[in-house]
């Protein structure tokens, strides 16, 4: 089972989506920023680690969503571990995705999801939800 953290940056009303790269598993499929949690490291350290690396922005964790254990047919069984955050420092730079776009969570189902962030949207748009009403 391979652990990896992932964050649902916020900024604005709008949730940066980013979408995987041509040769990569699940090419041209969106999925939310971050990575493989390495050996030793938390899943904040990881996610940490990997908006870093990968789009050169720095977060502030609001609060982890449960997390998703998903097998992918003929692929790696994954453990994601989402965490919400505040989009902090840092010009964005992409990295190694495709794209990236910054999306209204009323609109996160129009995207092509890699299949273990369905559980993850839906848990975004239920919280926003909540903290409109
Ligand atoms: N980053 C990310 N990976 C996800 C998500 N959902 C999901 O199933 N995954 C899967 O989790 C794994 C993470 O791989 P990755 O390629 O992003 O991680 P990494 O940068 O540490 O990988 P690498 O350096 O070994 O290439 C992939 O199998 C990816 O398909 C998600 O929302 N974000």
């Amino acid at each position: 089972m391979i652990p990896v953290s992932c964050g649902v940056v916020l900024s604005d009303g709008f949730v940066l989506c980013a979408q995987r790269n041509h040769g990569q598993a699940h090419a041209l499929k969106w999925e939310f920023p971050g990575g493989k949690i390495e050996e030793g490291e938390s899943a904040e350290e990881a996610l940490r680690r990997e908006l870093l690396e990968e789009l050169n922005i720095t977060v502030k964790v609001i609060t982890s969503l449960k997390s998703v254990v998903h097998a992918y047919v003929d692929g790696p069984m994954v453990k994601l571990h989402p965490f919400v955050c505040l989009k902090d420092k840092g010009q964005l730079i992409v990295k190694e995705h495709r794209q990236i776009r910054w999306v209204k969570v009323e609109l996160l189902n129009n995207l092509n999801w890699v299949d273990a962030d369905l559980p993850v949207v839906k848990q975004v748009r239920e919280l926003l939800d909540a903290s409109n009403r």
